[in-house]
């Protein structure tokens, strides 16, 4: 089980030359990495680079690896996955309180689901929810419980593009407002530099690239300055341009 330990200090997440490995395979080899209170970092990385590991790892959900170094985060962590995993023979409200109980939780998860876009929608069923209606049930989930910590791997991944970009937006409202520090796993360059702060790339168990991401927001995918930030993580990732 991981060593997760109290911490009333910043940085919200520290890891020390943390090492997992499947079997013979190591998978992150020695990574030491620092995430202040409050920050949102995104992490990109070749399929199989090891993002879910790392994640799974400060979520403290990494029970059948082997490991070894130090890790640090917070006590109130949430964690939002590709799939909403929402238990379809519960309906949305009740999902979202899953686990919290009492008047003053169920007030909670309806200002929740507003916060997403989902009043009204208490009483639904999982399966009468689109993709992204799911998946804003899922942030809702997280929200309820006060993250300090929110951990989202590939959340957005199986969403239209036009329905992902309204979950940028979302996300992003979400965050200003509750300012959790964020690790957010993509494949998505763009999203990682229209979302995030700080952009880190995970190559051969190491971080490769830690790039501080420094626009203002709202960003889009338009501006021009943030072409030199695409170029750079493209290039940390090994795919030019041209290609
Ligand atoms: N339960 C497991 N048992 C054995 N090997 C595993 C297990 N989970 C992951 N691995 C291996 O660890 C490596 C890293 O996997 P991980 O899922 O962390 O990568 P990833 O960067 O998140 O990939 P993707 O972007 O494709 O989701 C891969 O080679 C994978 O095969």
């Amino acid at each position: 089980m991981a060593p997760h330990t109290q911490q009333l200090t910043r940085p919200a997440v520290q890891l020390r030359s943390l090492t997992r490995s499947f079997d013979e395979r190591v998978v992150l080899d020695g990574i030491d990495l620092d995430i202040p209170a409050g920050q949102f970092v995104a992490l990109l990385g070749h399929s199989g680079s090891g993002k879910s590991t790392l994640l799974r790892a400060v979520a403290g959900l990494d029970h059948e690896v082997t490991g070894s170094g130090q890790l640090t985060a917070p006590d109130r962590v949430s964690v939002v996955f590709q799939d909403s995993r929402l238990l379809p023979w519960r309906r949305v409200l009740a999902n979202v309180l899953l686990g919290l109980d009492g008047r003053e939780a169920e007030q909670k998860g309806r200002e929740a689901l507003a916060e997403v876009g989902l009043q009204g929608r208490e009483r639904a069923w999982p399966s009468e929810l689109s993709g992204g209606e799911q998946q804003r049930a899922a942030l809702a989930r997280s929200l309820v419980r006060e993250p300090e910590l929110l951990l989202a791997d590939e959340p957005f991944g199986a969403l239209d593009a036009l329905t992902r970009i309204k979950m940028h937006n979302l996300l992003r409202e979400l965050w200003e407002r509750h300012r959790p520090s964020v690790l957010l796993v993509t494949h998505d360059v763009d999203e990682a530099i229209v979302l995030a702060d700080r952009v880190l790339v995970l190559d051969r168990g190491r971080i490769g690239l830690d790039l501080t991401i420094d626009r203002p927001h709202p960003r889009t995918y338009r501006d021009p300055l943030l072409g030199e930030y695409r170029e750079r993580l493209l290039a940390a990732l090994g795919v030019t341009e041209d290609h």
